[in-house]
């Protein structure tokens, strides 16, 4: 059934073109944005290339690029993805468990091979627009490393029989070795085979750009090439080995949430299977900002981890995350500590059992524990979970790796505080963070900073000789800037009847086929408004826009906030099958969502800022596919505070090479539009367009009224409407008057007898 074309009523101007392209149709030949349209010749030059032990510099720069068409397991698979052949067996034999410190013979014969020198990582990281900085290296100073200790560092010397201090080093460029393809996790990282084939599985075949950067970083790479550059030139060592923290900022749609995952799945399948009990509680922790994110993330994790024993579960209402007393808060502190202790037969697993016994089960809430390894969460959800009867929040003991997805909106004020709670309950001294979003402002990459460094305080006055891990930024692209593969329609409309009628427009395209923002928009797609009663009252106004032939009102939903958790997850089932087309919502799903065939977005209402643009307009065009579009619609209300979309706009078709002629938006209007100051930016962050929340606008009128109807007409109809309530009342009162005055005849006063 073509949508397309009974939602526009009609066959004759809808019938797509054969060249005509939708996002939605057939798969990616190749996720990345960047760095493939290198000449072939360069290509096959660069395998050449590669032939070249590690470290080793070469005298001349040599182009690298990636092949497209890359062969799973270092060419040993046939027969499509996932599917190993004989050549493979013994890469198979190797167990899911083995550590990532035992690489193979054979192995190491392909390690070499994938090798790149130094200059080589710089090209193709280059390239692929990738910018790999240590934001702070808590490693001595450079001088120290190398035996030439300066005045400055001698003098530190004398003072130094202090605990060890971190070691600001500002910010240096980092060129790690670069994951060209997924067959290298294996060959290189020597991760878990039946990890290594789930991904097969999913039919990734190139790693993404953050993938391509993130993956030999988070793999604690010792392969690559430690140098960083500094400012001025010099080199230091740095080493990842141990773990990194690490802040990624990466295209909507680029792969982020594989590159965590693989890494953490990675990371438990190595370690032992004694070292982790279920009843420890989780291992790592993923929090998102939205129940559909965080169920899509479990979703993830369940395909990466099929058939091996690490687990992933969604954080559930009633469900226990730690052990918590309900009247002594100290008992289950002492459990805890009991339980984290190592060792068979030792006396505190004695302590642990005894412990068991004598608690009184009323002491302890009897929900189910989440047993997973990896657990995912929303902050609200999870500090529920671990806030103790004291008001305190019950530490989660064995996190090792705690990952904000979405990470500026996370430590943005809405979340902040429930999130430095949970991160202040991960107590592990090794545990690792990682913040990662398409967007980050500066603000948060200096919350992340003092966070670290406060908790560095207190692990150093526990454990003052724990090594520090280095802090480092990943890059991809042009930091807050929507991704290039998207066409972006700013359009005027007036008046809120204006953009309602602009909808309309592109819901039947064929009623104006000159429309220039409605030309090519297909469902499905979005449409988000700043408030949950207008994406209500939107819902109402058009939900019987759509012929009953093609499903009527069952193809347009409503998904917001204030639905019950099961009726969200209906919507986003029907709306994943194609069974909604249309799907209106609030900024709720315009953050990680994905949703591989979306044709399109539009913005009914402008976004409250340039961040909530690139998410909003980054839900289609995902894993580098072509063609998805963005309609925004402004009126006269938003021209204050268009210039900050209409900007992102610019730098993303900047990206994409479009110059000025073809721009969308054109200098003059960029000059035209005023700037809005810091303070309207943050007004309008916390409220969006004031004039929208409420129902009537400043004069009383009802103008930001969701309707196509003219505040005169509206009026008319309501004066009209009055005057028939009156003339209904005046009518009731007549007939009640009467009876009244009859009733009041029959009363004939007190008898005397009541007096
Ligand atoms: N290497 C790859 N090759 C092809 N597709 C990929 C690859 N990696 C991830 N994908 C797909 O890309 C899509 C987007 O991935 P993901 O949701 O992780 O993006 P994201 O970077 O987290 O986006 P957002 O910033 O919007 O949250 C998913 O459908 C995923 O399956």
């Amino acid at each position: 059934m073509d949508i397309f074309k009974i939602l526009s009523r009609s066959s004759k101007a809808t019938q797509p073109s054969a060249t005509q392209k939708l996002p939605s149709s057939g798969a990616v030949a190749n996720p990345q944005l960047f760095g493939h349209t290198e000449p072939r010749t360069t290509q096959q030059q660069s395998k050449k290339s590669r032939k070249r032990k590690r470290l080793h510099n070469s005298e001349t720069p040599v182009d690298i690029s990636l092949t497209a068409d890359v062969d799973f397991f270092g060419g040993a698979f046939s027969g499509g993805a996932g599917k190993p052949s004989e050549d493979t067996a013994t890469l198979q034999k190797l167990s899911d468990s083995r550590s990532v410190d035992e690489p193979s013979k054979e192995n190491l014969g392909q390690q070499e091979e994938d090798i790149y020198n130094e200059d080589e990582s710089k090209r193709i990281l280059r390239s692929h627009k990738l910018k790999i900085a240590v934001l702070e290296d808590f490693a001595p100073p450079i001088e120290e490393e190398h035996g030439k200790e300066s005045s400055k560092s001698k003098k530190r010397k004398k003072n130094k029989e202090k605990p060890q201090k971190p070691q600001k080093t500002g910010k240096t460029q980092f060129y790690p070795q670069p994951l060209t393809s997924f067959s290298q996790l294996r060959s290189r990282y020597t991760i878990a085979r039946r990890l290594a084939e789930n991904i097969a599985e999913q039919g990734y075949k190139l790693p993404t750009e953050v993938q391509l950067g993130a993956l030999p970083l988070l793999l604690n790479d010792k392969n690559t090439s430690t140098e960083q550059e500094s400012e001025q030139g010099r080199t230091r060592p740095l080493d990842v080995t141990k773990g990194i923290d690490l802040l990624t900022v990466a295209p909507t749609g680029s792969g982020k949430t594989i590159a965590f995952l693989i890494p953490i799945i990675n990371s438990l399948l190595s370690q032992g299977e004694t070292e982790h009990e279920p009843s420890d509680g989780p291992r790592a922790l993923v929090l998102a900002p939205t129940k559909e994110l965080a169920s899509q993330i479990v979703n993830e994790a369940r395909k990466l981890s099929k058939g091996t024993r690490v687990k992933a579960t969604l954080m559930k209402k009633g469900v226990e995350v730690v052990e918590r007393p309900i009247n002594n808060p100290k008992e289950t502190a002492d459990l805890s500590e009991g339980s984290d202790e190592e060792g068979a037969e030792s006396e505190s697993d004695v302590e642990k059992a005894e412990a068991v016994v004598t608690q009184p089960k009323a002491k302890t809430r009897r929900a189910e524990r989440v047993k997973a390894a990896i657990l995912v969460a929303t902050p609200l959800a999870l500090l529920n979970a671990l806030k103790q009867q004291d008001g305190s929040t019950a530490e989660l003991l064995n996190v090792r790796t705690l990952v904000l997805d979405e990470a500026d909106v996370l430590l943005d004020p809405l979340f902040r505080e429930q999130v430095l709670a949970i991160w202040n309950a991960c107590s592990h001294p090794s545990l690792r963070v990682g913040l990662w979003s398409a967007t980050m402002g500066s603000n948060i990459e200096s919350l992340v900073v003092e966070t670290l460094n406060k908790r560095w305080k207190n692990i150093i006055t526990k454990h003052p000789q724990h090594p520090r891990s280095p802090l480092i930024r990943l890059v991809v692209g042009l930091k807050d800037t929507a991704i290039p593969n998207i066409t972006h329609k700013l359009v005027y409309a007036a008046t809120e009847q204006g953009k309602l009628l602009g909808l309309r427009q592109l819901l039947h395209p064929t009623a104006t086929p000159s429309t220039e923002a409605g030309s090519s928009l297909r469902p499905p797609f979005l449409v988000f408004t700043q408030t949950i009663p207008r994406a209500i009252a939107l819902h109402s106004e058009l939900r019987y826009d759509i012929p009953p032939e093609a499903g009527g009102s069952s193809r347009i939903a409503v998904l917001h906030a204030d639905l019950s958790s099961s009726a969200r997850e209906s919507i986003m089932t029907r709306f994943r099958r194609g069974e909604v087309w249309v799907l209106i919502t609030t900024d709720l799903l315009a953050r990680g969502v994905d949703f591989r065939g979306l044709n399109g977005v539009v913005n009914y209402d402008v976004p409250n800022s340039a961040a909530a643009y690139v998410h909003r307009v980054g839900r289609t065009g995902r894993a580098g596919r072509e063609g998805g579009i963005a309609v925004t619609y402004y009126t006269q209300e938003d021209i204050p505070y268009v210039k900050n979309v209409a900007n992102v706009i610019r730098a993303s078709e900047a990206l994409r090479g479009k110059g000025e002629g073809e721009a969308t938006i054109q200098q003059w209007l960029l000059d035209a539009l005023p700037t809005p100051s810091k303070r309207d930016k943050q007004q309008l962050k916390k409220r969006g367009i004031e004039a929208r929340r409420a129902v009537k606008d400043s004069k009383g009128r009802g103008s930001m009224r969701i309707s196509t109807k003219s505040g005169y007409e509206r009026r008319a109809i309501n004066n009209l409407r009055g005057a028939k309530e009156a003339s209904k009342r005046r009518e009731q009162l007549q007939q009640i008057e009467p009876a009244a005055a009859g009733s009041e005849s029959e009363f004939d006063g007190f008898g005397d007898d009541q007096a």
